[in-house]
């Protein structure tokens, strides 16, 4: 028999109750997320969309013995605002996936109308809930949502995430290869953005900031252009699915975490960031602590080198551009 008093310290550290949905669920990314976050004993309540096979997913993943409760929508009977109502999470991979040849940018066409009409059921559904935005390219997307929330009056600078954290995840592998070691005992910090030239990884912050040249620009051009190898090799059939619902869930698990009132949780992360405003860089990643109300603290850069701030530089020259193109897109198409 358990004493009582221990008995009753498990019931109320289990009282923290959370509900998760998931747009985009039955996408490449959206399945693997939403099983990864069925995973997670903080989700009480998970909620799946898609425009296709929501049900059919959320089925398949409800019978997972985990304690909580999957629940599938499609478009009919007002699906996204029942998924959505009530989300203290919701995280957004819907949207289409880079082919061969093509950047991040060139998917703004197709997926800048999907996240604004996603956020535009958020911001109704759901407005207190934290959003994890997913759908590239996200520098503008985090932007296109911001501006649909501020129209509707809820925006909080400290719920909106853009997901940089494949950026972090590829850091910490490729970094382990060059100079072998084990991969999970390299914590890489990245800030900027995520595309190319804006994702900034500060080696110069790890145990290994003597690497030669040749290897420290080969490394640093892995990392940015890491989502470029996917692409190639998946020839034609999507970009990273797999490693981005581990880095997905990885960033939900800290924003769940940070939402309990779990201490020290921090993650590198796209925010309305106050750290280069004064320079028109709205939208800034670099390390975030989260807490209860979601962004509790943005942690300046510290110290880097002579070749991180330049490479900083043209990032925000890029981010300036990819913000302004999500901020003008929902001006002119509101
Ligand atoms: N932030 C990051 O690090 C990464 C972002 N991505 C991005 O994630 C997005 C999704 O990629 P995949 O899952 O591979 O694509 P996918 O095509 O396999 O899945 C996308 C899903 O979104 C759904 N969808 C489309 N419009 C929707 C709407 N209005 N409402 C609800 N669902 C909708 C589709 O039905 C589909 O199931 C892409 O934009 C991709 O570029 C991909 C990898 C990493
Ligand atoms: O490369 C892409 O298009 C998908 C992505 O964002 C990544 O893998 O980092």
């Amino acid at each position: 028999m358990f004493p009582k008093s221990s008995v009753r310290q498990f019931s109320s550290s289990a009282a923290s109750a959370y509900k998760v949905t998931v747009l985009g669920a039955a996408g490449g990314i959206g399945q693997p997320l939403s099983l990864l976050m069925k995973l997670n004993h903080k989700v009480t309540n998970l909620a799946l969309y898609d425009l296709r096979l929501g049900k059919g997913v959320a089925t398949d993943i409800s019978h997972i013995p985990t304690n909580s409760t999957v629940e599938g929508y499609g478009p009919e009977d007002d699906g996204l605002a029942k998924a959505l109502k009530d989300a203290d999470v919701v995280l957004i991979p819907a949207g289409v996936p880079r082919k061969p040849g093509m950047t991040r940018d060139d998917l703004f066409n197709t997926n800048a109308s999907i996240v604004r009409d996603l956020a535009k059921a958020a911001a109704v559904n759901a407005p207190k809930a934290a959003l994890l935005i997913i759908s590239n390219p996200v520098n503008s997307t985090v932007p296109i949502v911001s501006e649909v929330l501020k129209e509707k009056g809820v925006y909080n600078p400290k719920k909106l995430f853009g997901v940089t954290t494949l950026d972090v995840l590829r850091s910490s592998r490729f970094l382990s290869q060059v100079v072998g070691t084990d991969p999970t005992t390299e914590t890489v910090t990245v800030v900027g953005g995520h595309s190319g030239v804006t994702i900034v990884p500060l080696l110069s912050q790890t145990k290994h900031k003597d690497l030669p040249k040749e290897k420290y620009d080969a490394l640093v051009h892995r990392i940015q252009f890491g989502g470029d190898e996917v692409v190639q090799a998946k020839n034609g059939a999507g970009s990273a699915t797999l490693s981005m619902a581990q880095a997905g869930a990885r960033m939900a698990g800290s924003v769940l975490k940070g939402l309990a009132g779990e201490t020290d949780i921090t993650e590198p992360t796209y925010i309305d960031s106050p750290l280069f405003k004064s320079e028109g860089v709205d939208f800034f990643s670099s390390r975030v602590t989260l807490g209860p109300e979601g962004v509790k603290e943005v942690h300046p850069l510290g110290t880097i080198s002579t070749a991180e701030e330049e490479m900083i530089k043209v990032a925000k020259e890029t981010l300036i551009k990819n913000i302004k193109k999500g901020v003008d897109f929902v001006k002119a198409n509101p």
